[in-house]
C-alpha cells in the first residue's frame, strides 16, 4: 500500500485557491501611506519598535485585498540593526518575534470574522516571515546590486541569517520568504542554512533584477536556480521588487530552470535610489496593468502573485480579483 504524502500548508493553499495564490502588496509602501517616517537604517522594521498597531492594520488591510498570503514586518529587522539603536539582543529577539506575533493575530482576526461567510471567497492566510536579504540590512541598496565587497563570504551570510532564522522560527510562522536576494552566493547560504537548521516549513528565494534577465550581481539564473534545484526545503522561486514588465519573460525562463513553484511579486516600476533613500518618480504601472499581467502571469504558470514597494491594498485587490474570476470559470 503507497504511503500518502501529505500536502503542506502551502500546497493546500495554492489548491484552494485554484492553482495560484496571492501574496500581499508593498508593506513598507503601506505604512509611508499612513504617515510612518521610516527613513532610518531599520526601514520598515522600525515601526516594530515605534507603532506595532500599524504594522497589524496594513496585514488587515491586505486580507481585507485578498491577499492569500502575509509577509511579516521583519524583511528589514535584524538583530545587530536593532543592537545598533541601543536595544539588547533580547530586545531584539522579541522584535523579531513580535513582527510574526502581529501578522499571525491579523490573520486570526480577519479570519474569525469572515470564516462563516465564504460567498465573500476569501482563505484562511498564510504568514510567511521575511527574510530581506543581507543587502537590505546594508541599507546602502546593495540589494538591487548584489555587490557584498570582497570580505563578504559563504560563512559570513550563513552567519548573519542563522540567528535570525532560528528566532522567528520560533515564533511559529507558517512559511519563511527570502526576498530580494541579489547574488548566488546568498542563495547558497540560504539553501545551506535551511538545511543546517532543518527548517520544515515551506519556503521560498526570491531574486531581484534589474535588467530583467539576471540577477543583480550579474550571475546567470541558471547558476542561482542550479543551486536552489539542488535542495528539497524550497518550495518556490521567483522574482520580487523588479519592475513589472521584466516579469513575463522571468517566468519563461525560470520555467525552463526549475520544476519548483514560481513566485512572482514585482514593485510598480519604480527605482529605488539607495542613497537618497527614496523612489525616484519614474512610470510605474497601475492597478489596470497589474490585473492583465497578473492574468498573463497565470497563464504562464506563476503559482504565487503579488506586489511588492509602491504596489497597494489596490493592486492586491485588482490581482486577486482577476485571479478569483479565472478560477470560478475553470470550475464553473
Ligand atoms: C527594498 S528597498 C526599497 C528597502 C530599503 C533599503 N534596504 C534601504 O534601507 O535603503
Ligand atoms: N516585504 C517587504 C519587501 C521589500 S522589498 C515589503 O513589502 O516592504
Ligand atoms: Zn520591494
Amino acid at each position: 500500500m503507497g504511503v500518502e504524502k501529505r500536502k503542506t500548508l502551502l500546497e493546500d493553499l495554492v489548491c484552494k485557491a485554484g492553482g495560484c495564490a496571492v501574496i500581499d502588496g508593498g508593506f513598507a509602501t503601506q505604512l509611508e501611506t499612513h504617515g510612518a517616517a521610516i527613513n532610518d537604517p531599520l526601514w520598515s522594521a522600525l515601526c516594530l519598535i515605534k507603532d506595532p498597531d500599524l504594522i497589524k492594520r496594513v496585514h488587515l488591510e491586505y486580507l481585507e485585498a485578498g491577499a492569500d498570503i502575509l509577509i511579516t514586518s521583519s524583511y528589514q529587522a535584524t538583530i545587530p540593526g536593532f543592537v545598533s539603536m541601543g536595544l539588547s539582543i533580547e530586545e531584539g529577539e522579541l522584535l523579531l518575534k513580535k513582527s510574526v506575533k502581529l501578522a499571525v493575530e491579523a490573520r486570526d482576526k480577519f479570519w474569525d470574522a469572515v470564516k462563516n461567510n465564504p460567498i465573500n471567497g476569501y482563505n484562511r492566510a498564510l504568514v510567511a516571515a521575511s527574510i530581506g536579504s543581507y543587502g537590505a540590512y546594508l541599507a546602502d541598496g546593495s540589494e538591487y546590486s548584489g555587490y557584498y565587497g570582497p570580505d563578504v563570504n559563504l560563512e559570513k551570510l550563513k552567519d548573519f541569517h542563522r540567528r535570525r532564522l532560528q528566532v522567528l522560527m520560533e515564533a511559529g510562522p507558517d512559511l519563511l520568504a527570502f526576498e530580494t536576494i541579489p547574488n548566488k552566493l546568498e542563495a547558497q547560504a540560504c539553501v545551506e542554512l535551511l538545511e543546517e537548521e532543518n527548517v520544515k516549513i515551506p519556503s521560498w528565494i526570491c531574486f531581484s533584477s534589474v535588467d530583467g534577465e539576471n540577477a543583480p550581481s550579474g550571475e546567470t539564473f541558471r547558476e542561482c536556480l542550479d543551486v536552489i534545484n539542488k535542495s528539497n526545503r524550497i518550495n518556490a522561486v521567483g522574482i520580487n521588487c523588479a519592475p513589472p514588465h521584466f516579469i513575463e519573460s522571468l517566468i519563461c525562463k525560470f520555467k525552463e530552470l526549475t520544476e519548483k513553484w514560481i513566485a512572482v511579486y514585482p514593485n510598480s516600476g519604480e527605482t529605488w535610489d539607495g542613497r537618497a533613500k527614496r523612489w525616484l518618480p519614474s512610470t510605474c504601472f497601475d492597478d489596470d496593468k497589474f490585473e492583465l499581467f497578473a492574468a498573463k502571469w497565470h497563464d504562464l504558470g506563476a503559482s504565487l502573485i503579488g506586489g511588492c514597494c509602491r504596489t497597494t491594498p489596490s493592486t492586491i485587490r485588482a490581482i486577486s480579483k482577476v485571479l478569483k474570476q479565472r478560477d470560478l470559470a475553470v470550475s464553473g
